[in-house]
């Protein structure tokens, strides 16, 4: 089985993915760090985000160890990430690791949950379950803000909030595999719903597809 997980920033895709992981023994891969650790990788060496064949490179020799970095999760990295996933060539390296890890996922598991923005458009369109994940803008950057604040960043509302509505405009926008749903993704609205309910509702959803 291979779950396909999209939708803007902080809306609870990694969360219900991960639990929908655990809960139905399947691999999970958040494909946002992949763009996060070119951006990292970028970062270090001291180049832009808009440098295109320096991000080309960086995501075809993709540094496995950065995955793993304190400083991915940062929003200056967010940042840099969104820029550089508008680089075709940068998502066209990415694509056949993210494919293998669906079809052929890690640890013998039986299947796989990946989260990004075109899982169920371009990576996987034959993902057996599509979720689109949403919740209203100032939910979203409320619950930014509390991860932030509780890994001791110092930010604010409304710098959160514009930075996840900037990353959001640029990521629909683009030309290539941009933010959408699928056509046939269903809609989880997590506006009203706190991390249970919403887990309760992503394994209805799953459950109707195993019993269909
Ligand atoms: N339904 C929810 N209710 C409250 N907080 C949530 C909910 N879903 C996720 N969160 C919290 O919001 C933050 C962003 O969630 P995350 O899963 O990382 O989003 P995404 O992967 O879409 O960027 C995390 O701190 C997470 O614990
Ligand atoms: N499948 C994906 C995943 C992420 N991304 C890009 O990577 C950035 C960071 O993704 P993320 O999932 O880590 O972001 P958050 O939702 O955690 O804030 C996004 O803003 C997108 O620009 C993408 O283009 N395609």
């Amino acid at each position: 089985m291979i779950i396909a997980m999209d939708g803007p920033a902080a809306s609870g895709k990694g969360t219900l993915g991960r639990k929908l992981a655990e809960k139905f023994d399947l691999a999970y891969l958040d494909t946002g760090a992949l763009y996060r650790a070119v951006g990292l990788s970028l970062k270090r060496a001291g180049h832009g985000p808009e440098d295109a064949d320096r991000a080309a490179h960086a995501a075809k020799t993709l540094d496995s160890d950065l995955l793993n970095d304190p400083e991915l999760r940062s929003e200056q990295v967010g940042h840099m990430a969104s820029i550089i996933a508008a680089n075709p060539v940068v998502r066209a390296n990415l694509l056949a690791f993210q494919r293998d890890f669906a079809h052929q996922p890690p640890s013998g598991k039986a299947g796989a949950v990946l989260d990004g923005r075109d899982i169920g458009t371009v990576v996987c369109p034959d993902a057996h379950v599509k979720l689109y994940v949403s919740a209203s803008d100032p939910v979203r950057a409320r619950r930014r803000l509390h991860e932030l604040q509780a890994k001791g960043v110092a930010t604010d509302y409304e710098t959160v909030l514009a930075d996840l509505l900037e990353r959001d405009r640029r990521d629909s926008q683009r030309a290539t595999a941009p933010l959408k749903p699928a056509q046939d993704a269903v809609l989880l609205d997590t506006t009203e719903l706190d991390i249970e309910s919403a887990f309760e509702r992503a394994c209805q959803i799953v459950d109707q597809w195993q019993r269909s």
